[in-house]
């Protein structure tokens, strides 16, 4: 059966899936060379020993079809072993890569893995292996097809010195002409991977933005022409690769024509040859012919799981990259879980710019936050409050400047302990399945916070999971601050939390959440744009173009009727 391109990968990354499964499987080398040469020389042998019975069956003896019978069970046994082994031992490869991927994913920086995507990593983990694993059949199919092939040819050889000249030449060309047009699949491969990873691209935009297109037909309409462009060039770049491997297909069955034309037209007239001898010679270029279309077949699959193979490794080398300074992470903790203040001297950040183009930066940034202290990050929208929210929690290397925890200096050595001493609520937070982290966490305590944030009855706690996550916005960020609760760090770090909670909940936040969290100790860094709560904060830090701009101690809380309106005062801020 033909095997199909679908959309390959292609990148620099040097290796082939033989070399992958041989590396992987070092130990069992011999054992599966036996078994595939048993295979391959008892398939042949299946094949010859038919041939010569069919010229003479009345001189067959038994020992000719016990011979034929033991050949059949070699055949068997070897191809079991050799198939099932290849398939075992792909599996367990991309069971190993996957987990190091996701184990590099975890690694990865949160800015390194932001410039990656998720579309890459999606189409490589799934896609990509899918291919290789898919492949694992095939290609022990065209290694055993080779073996037989290579077999058959020798049987020519002992049958007729000249046929072999013959076979040897014309197969040689065939092959040189076939590998030589499928040089041409490369390019192919490459423009397909980047299609795909396009269209994914589109294709999530859509899923994203589902609610959007359906509330306008023109956006619609849009982007379905978009994404159905990129499909369409995915369809032109796979249909010409398709074309490729059909042509070489009926190249190499050319070659077999050509083989058997030159076996029965020409041999004859150079070389004294019997009847007899010309027949089976004729029976095993026939012969020939299954193996080397079952070869020529597999080399696409062969083909594509070797780009899989690069792709993968691509991937893993971009996370390696992503992964660099956070490489020795849990090296250190010298804090204990207890931070002290945290020092940002002359700190900056600048975000990587993409085609040369200016990118936003922070600082230089000096700030001080003591433990027990609550501040509010206030400033414009795009000023760099969660920039610096990034920075301070060490989700984002300083890019000069010192931050330091208590007499610590945050280094990539220890800045994953430095993490784990905070609990932060981004505005883009995330709620897991399950309560990771916290797994095996008391019910009836979670059961008390979901009270205490007005969600009983909306969802449930059970075998750490909430038993309903499709909340609103608002309550979906109160669950993700029961979360933090639990975590009970002592640095609290709140992106705009209230921003989406009704009056209610909000004062709730301001007036009794954050100060029964300062009671307790902690340290709460928020971006508020609630300027009615300043009052709330010890200092208010307020950002602009990326810089502070200044570092108030807090108001008393006003009295109501001086309480300027929230536009008034965004205004104010923004002027
Ligand atoms: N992942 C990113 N890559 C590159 N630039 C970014 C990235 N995230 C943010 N920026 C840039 O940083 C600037 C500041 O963004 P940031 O989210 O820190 O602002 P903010 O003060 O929190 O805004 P808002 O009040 O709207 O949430 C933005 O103008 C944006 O251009």
């Amino acid at each position: 059966m033909r095997t199909r391109v679908t959309g390959i990968g292609g990148s620099p990354a040097g290796t082939n899936v033989i070399g992958f499964i041989f590396r992987e499987a070092a130990d069992e080398r011999p054992k599966l060379l036996i078994a595939a040469t048993g295979a391959g020389i008892s398939n042949t042998l299946v094949v010859t020993l038919v041939g010569f019975v069919a010229q003479s069956p009345d001189d067959v003896g038994i020992e000719i079809f016990l011979l034929f019978a033991l050949a059949v069970v070699v055949y068997v046994f070897g191809a079991r072993y050799v198939f099932h082994r290849m398939t075992d031992i792909v599996e367990e490869i991309l069971f190993r890569l996957k987990s190091r991927i996701v184990e590099k994913i975890e690694r990865a920086e949160l800015a390194g893995l932001e410039r990656l995507g998720t579309a890459e990593i999606y189409d490589r983990i799934t896609e990509n292996a899918t291919l290789i694993s898919n492949a694992a059949g095939v290609v022990t199919n065209v290694m055993q097809q080779i073996l037989i092939f290579v077999f058959a040819v020798l049987y020519v050889a002992w049958l007729s010195l000249p046929a072999f000249v013959l076979v040897a030449f014309l197969v040689a060309v065939g092959l040189t002409l076939y590998f030589t047009r499928s040089e041409g699949m490369t390019p192919l491969l490459r423009e397909l991977a980047r299609t795909r990873i396009a269209f994914l691209d589109s294709l999530t935009d859509l899923l994203r933005g589902f609610k959007e297109t359906k509330l306008g037909r023109a956006r619609s309409v849009e982007i379905r022409a978009d994404i159905d462009a990129t499909s369409a060039s995915l369809r032109d770049v796979s249909r010409k690769a398709n074309h490729l491997f059909d042509e070489n297909f009926i190249l190499v069955g050319c070659t077999q024509f050509a083989l058997l034309g030159a076996l029965v037209f020409v041999l004859p007239r150079h070389v004294t040859i019997e009847g007899a001898t010309l027949s089976k010679l004729v029976t095993a270029a026939m012969f020939l012919w299954g193996p080397l279309q079952a070869a020529v077949s597999g080399y696409p699959a062969y083909v594509r799981s070797n780009h899989a193979v690069k792709d993968i490794l691509a991937l893993e080398e971009k996370l390696d990259a992503a992964a660099d300074a956070a490489r020795v992470e849990q090296a250190e903790d010298p804090w204990k879980g207890k931070p002290g203040v945290i020092a940002m001297r002359d700190v900056e950040y600048a975000y990587a710019g993409t085609n040369g183009d200016a990118s936003f930066r922070i600082g230089p940034i000096d700030l001080s936050i003591e433990p027990g202290e609550i501040v509010f990050i206030v400033g414009g929208n795009g000023s760099g409050k969660s920039t610096l929210l990034k920075v301070l929690t060490g989700l984002y290397p300083a890019t000069a400047g010192v931050l330091r925890a208590g007499d610590e200096r945050v280094r990539p050595e220890n800045v994953a302990s430095y993490r784990e001493t905070i609990s932060a609520i981004f505005s883009d937070f995330h709620l897991f399945s399950r309560v990771y982290g916290l797994l095996g966490v008391d019910e009836a305590h979670v059961r008390r916070l979901l009270v205490e944030m007005q969600l009983e009855g909306k969802t449930d706690f059970q075998k750490d999971r909430f038993t309903k996550r499709e909340l609103s916005t608002g309550q979906r960020k109160r669950l993700a601050m029961i979360v933090a609760l639990l975590e009970d760090r002592p640095i609290c770090v709140f992106d705009e939390w209230a921003a989406d909670q009704d009056p209610e909940f909000r004062k709730h936040f301001y007036d009794e959440l954050l100060p029964s969290l300062k009671r307790r100790g902690k340290t709460v860094i928020a971006v508020s744009h609630d300027d009615r709560y300043f009052h709330c904060a010890d200092r208010v830090v307020t950002m602009d173009y990326g810089k502070i701009r200044t570092i108030e101690h807090a108001a008393p809380a006003p009295s109501r009727s001086s309480i300027p309106s929230s536009n008034e005062s965004t205004s104010e801020a923004r002027s």
